[in-house]
């Protein structure tokens, strides 16, 4: 046992037991006792857990350990090489804190794209049809409200502007046009003509200026917090309905409560808050907004997926010395 390669569990395995007991197999497993940062940290400097050259996160396991930043990698063992994130979306790691400390890190993607892009799909027609107005007078035992509520819109022919066109910007793409929405996008750089199919490339602008609905499918860091802010809504139609799956912090929330309030947008559909689990109080009380409490991913084939996908990851760190999907950024790591 004394000689097998240390593995650091930070969080839980759910589903994917059979793929972790081949982890178990082949590494020494050891976990926190830790509930909190402050705990976390002191267990780090015990010297508890020398010797680990891979970890595994969840998501959730930021309750117990925070960020992965330089406080925290300062305390982490020096021997950690690998870090494997379940879950596409790594903002809660500090890569170039890693970068600088010779810690590869990989995350999930594809495996998050169908259940996320749905879950997508179904904020955009909600909102659309402006759900959650009559969701809650019926609840309320009120059938359709005191008044009317107002009519929805349909997809069809409306135009959908995908702000990050990556695996669930794309996945996205595919499940609209099933809709007869015209798809329009911007990213970084201009998509090849495969993965690009009949989607119309435009400016940032552009896409804020002429469509209908607009997704933010952007992955959160440093360069990306509050892409949408208030002169971003300034440009935006009148009316236009927006769906966030991405990270909350994409789009600066008391502005969009701002921009809700002068018409500017008419309904938003939410999956990602930039506090969570805190929302804005004037999300939360306007009832055109219709908000989930990030399940994007929340079902029990993806979240397998991902835990698989994560632990493949550490299972080649700890055999290989290599990653399956290490994070763009570090993609030229040596
Ligand atoms: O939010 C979900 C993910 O990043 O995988």
């Amino acid at each position: 046992m004394a000689d097998k390669p240390k593995v650091l569990l930070l969080g839980k395995i759910e589903h994917a037991q059979e793929a972790w007991a081949t982890i178990a197999d082949i590494a020494h497993v050891l976990e926190p006792k830790a509930t909190d940062r402050q705990q976390f940290l002191a267990e780090c400097r015990s010297g508890i857990f020398d010797g680990v050259t891979v970890a595994y996160r969840t998501f959730g396991s930021v309750s117990v350990t925070g960020r992965i930043d330089d406080e925290l990698l300062d305390v982490l063992p020096k021997s950690l090489r690998f870090l494997c994130h379940n879950g596409a979306g790594y903002d809660q790691v500090d890569i170039p804190a890693c970068t600088k400390r010779n810690v590869r890190v990989s995350n999930t993607p594809t495996a998050v794209d169908d259940a996320t892009a749905d879950i997508n799909i179904w904020l955009l027609i909600g909102a659309m049809r402006n759900l959650p107005i009559s969701m809650n007078a019926l609840r309320a035992g009120d059938w359709r409200g005191k008044t009317l509520p107002s009519l929805g819109h349909d997809p069809q022919g409306k135009v959908l502007g995908i702000l990050g066109m990556g695996g669930i910007g794309r996945n996205l793409a595919a499940k609209a046009r099933a809709f007869g929405m015209k798809i329009r996008y911007h990213n970084r750089s201009r998509l090849c003509p495969d993965l690009e199919g009949d989607a119309e490339y435009v400016s940032f602008e552009t896409l804020l200026s002429e469509s209908d609905v607009l997704s933010l499918n952007l992955p959160l860091n440093p360069q990306t917090r509050h892409t949408i802010s208030a002169p971003q809504f300034a440009l935006m139609k009148p009316g236009i309905v927006i769906v966030n799956t991405a990270r909350g912090a994409v789009m600066d929330e008391a502005a969009l409560v701002d921009a809700l309030a002068s018409g500017r947008v008419a309904t938003v559909g939410l999956d990602v808050y930039e506090e969570e689990p805190d929302i804005h109080p004037g999300l939360m009380s306007n009832e055109n907004v219709l908000l989930v409490p990030h399940m994007g991913t929340w079902t029990v084939e993806t979240q397998t997926k991902m835990e698989e996908w994560a632990i493949s990851n550490v299972r080649l760190a700890v055999t290989e010395a290599r990653l399956r999907s290490i994070v763009p950024e570090q993609k030229d790591m040596p």
